[in-house]
């Protein structure tokens, strides 16, 4: 069950009318009033009260009232009229309750009993005009950055208009534990502020007023965060406070609306047992290779992936094929009418489609951009994820036939978009022989496929600045994805955020996505960039070089390493100089962690602007992704185009 839920007016873009318009039609019960938008806003206290009200939003909070204890005590004098003024706006607002931030101010009262009188003082004069005080631990506080030492101060009051006030942020971007809040008198917890964040190391106070995000978007365990506070027997609402660059000129409708998601999100994951289930513990238990014992969230687990949909356009798809063919996979059939082609290695499927222009294809995706435009999960009850998106509210599309203008209604096909150009398609049919059946393909080849792949091991996704954290809480909310931290990867055209997320599958597997952002502000995202969607498949098998060795048997030249990579991979590691000359026959490219888990993968030649497959091999519970040799490869491919222009010139692969 969802208690009430608010959010501040800081966390949306636009007017405060815009903000309150954007709150309700999410669904939010009330709103914090963060000052400098009322400060800002044309309109009166009053005007703004009655514009909430005619909303059906309440006004939670007013926020923050800063610097309130001084050592100097004519300036705490002057902020006791200060509180006084301001208790006249929340009058007129209809809003009880007031913000009161620790200072950062090297000012700021140092001793203990003075702080407790300062703030007892307050107290009385809020209790005299009918107010109540949330006290909150800022992280950077001079003195008060802890929030034990802010709710011993708040008991030590012992007046019951003064509580605390308990923002995720401040507590976990210290890498505080959590824990004391189930300790905590719950008639002293007035407010909650909610705000995850990705893992970076850098100042507390740009961390928080620049980079907040909404839980189920960073890295934070917000999971046993939410379980102290629910310990505690808190009341009150929760609510959203996201101070946040991207938010601040994002669509208020979208971030209310994802906002509102995010909080059912982490109501579901509160319900979860176990422990730390955010961060880690998937990826953990997926690398030690048994079955998964994380909970699985969907509603009927998903499985492996199956199938992986290219969107090719008729220029490249040939040399899709080709590659195709390369690396073990044989054409199975081909849609008369359409020219979809079915290849097949194993039990995995690849379709290249060859049309262009109609829904079908990847909108938005220029010509010589072929992407991989659709994933296939076989699931056994698609129509109870399709009730999960609507539990979310995402917007659940029939997925077109190929080469049809227009989507199809009535289809069985469940498809969720998870940005413009990805689709995940979850549902009965999604396998090589269901897309055969489903399309009525010719039959190509009577031969049973060949088996170089045990599976996808993963795919990998470019997310625009604009949309990464809308993706991130869909593919974490309605899919039940975990993450782990995040890294920053620089390369020779740029720096990436990268971010896996990892869905355990019913076979005791995982579907695992390796989500990298692109930048939206650059209206030209550079060389080996697209613009958003998938940019590679990696296919997983038991024995590297064999595997490569076949593929160059069947054709491949796979994508060319330098010798210096080798000889830093002999300075860096134990390897014997078998396998290091294997590794430079092949164009094989290593990692191992510290628990003795290595990852062998070779690359093929980009084809178009950047979609390539990987062949991929994980030992001893590898946990990675080989992200610190995605330099190389990007290096190698721009090495490869520049000497040898008709690769650039034509867009062509190997
Ligand atoms: O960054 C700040 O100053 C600030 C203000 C009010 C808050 O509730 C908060 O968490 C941070
Ligand atoms: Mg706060």
């Amino acid at each position: 069950m969802l208690p009430r839920t608010s959010i501040a007016t800081v966390c949306l873009s636009g007017t405060l009318d815009e903000k309150l318009d954007a709150a309700a039609a999410a669904g939010f019960d009330g709103v914090e009033i963060f000052e400098p938008d009322l400060v800002a806003s044309p309109f009166s206290p009053h005007r703004i009260a009655s514009a909430a009200a005619d909303r059906g939003l309440s006004i939670d909070l007013y926020q923050p009232f800063r610097d309130l204890d001084s050592a100097d005590d004519e300036r705490f004098a002057r902020n006791l009229i200060r509180l006084e003024r301001k208790f006249d706006l929340m009058d007129a607002l209809g809003c009880d309750l007031l913000l009161v931030c620790s200072s950062p101010l090297p000012g700021a009262v140092a001793d203990d009993a003075r702080l407790v009188a300062q703030l007892g003082a307050a107290a009385e004069v809020a209790r005299r005009r009918g107010k109540r005080l949330a006290y909150e631990a800022l992280a950077w506080g001079t003195h008060v950055n802890d929030y034990r030492h802010a709710a011993r101060l708040v008991a030590a009051v012992g007046d019951p208009v003064l509580g605390n006030c308990l923002d995720s942020f401040h507590i976990l971007s210290r890498g505080d534990d959590p824990a004391g809040i189930a300790e905590m008198d719950a008639d002293s917890m007035f407010f909650l502020q909610l705000a995850d964040a990705p893992a970076m190391r850098m100042d507390l106070l740009q961390w928080s007023r620049h980079h907040r995000c909404l839980p189920g978007q960073g890295n934070f365990d917000l999971a046993t965060f939410i379980r102290a506070v629910q310990a505690s027997g808190y009341r009150g609402p929760w609510s959203l406070e996201v101070f946040s660059d991207l938010f601040r000129h994002a669509d208020a409708g979208r971030t209310a609306r994802d906002a509102h998601r995010s909080l059912r999100y982490l109501a579901e994951i509160a319900d979860e047992t176990g422990a730390c289930p955010i961060v880690g513990a998937a990826a953990d238990a997926v690398a030690a290779g048994g079955v998964v014992d994380v909970p699985s969230r969907g509603p009927a687990a998903a499985g492996d992936i199956v199938s992986v949909r290219v969107a090719a356009g008729p220029v490249l798809a040939p040399r899709i094929a080709e590659c195709l063919s390369y690396i073990g996979f044989d054409l199975q059939g081909v849609d008369s009418v359409t020219g979809l082609r079915l290849y097949r290695d194993a039990d995995i499927a690849v379709v290249v489609d060859a049309t262009a222009g109609t829904v079908w294809t990847a909108p938005g995706v220029p010509a010589d951009m072929p992407t991989i435009a659709q994933i296939g999960l076989r699931s056994d009850n698609p129509a109870a994820w399709e009730q999960r998106a609507a539990d979310f509210d995402v917007a659940v599309a029939p997925v077109p036939a190929p080469g049809t203008v227009a989507p199809a209604s009535g289809d069985e096909v469940v498809r969720l978009d998870v940005t413009e150009t990805l689709a995940i398609d979850l549902r009965a049919v999604a396998s090589a022989s269901e897309w055969q059946e489903r399309f009525d393909l010719v039959p190509r080849r009577a031969a049973p496929p060949s088996k170089l792949f045990t599976g996808v091991d993963h795919v990998g996704l470019g997310i625009p600045t604009a949309d990464w954290e809308g993706a991130m809480l869909l593919l974490r909310s309605v899919f039940g994805m975990w993450v782990d931290d995040g890294l920053d990867i620089p390369d020779a055209v740029g720096t990436m955020r990268s971010q896996a997320l990892t869905l355990p599958t019913s076979s005791g597997s995982a579907v695992r996505i390796v989500a990298s952002m692109v930048p939206t502000q650059l209206d030209d995202h550079g060389p080996l960039r697209r613009p958003g969607g998938l940019t590679h498949a990696a296919f997983a098998c038991d024995d590297i070089f064999d595997t490569a060795r076949r593929c160059r048997a069947r054709g491949l030249r796979a994508l060319p390493i330098p010798d210096n990579y080798y000889d830093d991979l002999i300075a860096r590691f134990d390897l014997s100089d078998a396998m290091i000359e294997q590794m430079r026959t092949f164009d094989v490219l290593y990692d191992a962690d510290d628990d003795g888990g290595e990852f062998f993968h070779f690359f093929t030649p980009t084809i178009g602007e950047d979609l390539f497959f990987e062949i991929v091999c994980r030992r001893n519970g590898y946990r990675g992704y080989g992200e610190v040799n995605s330099p190389a490869r990007v290096a190698a491919e721009l090495h490869r185009r520049a000497v040898d222009p008709t690769v650039a010139a034509s867009g062509s692969g190997p």
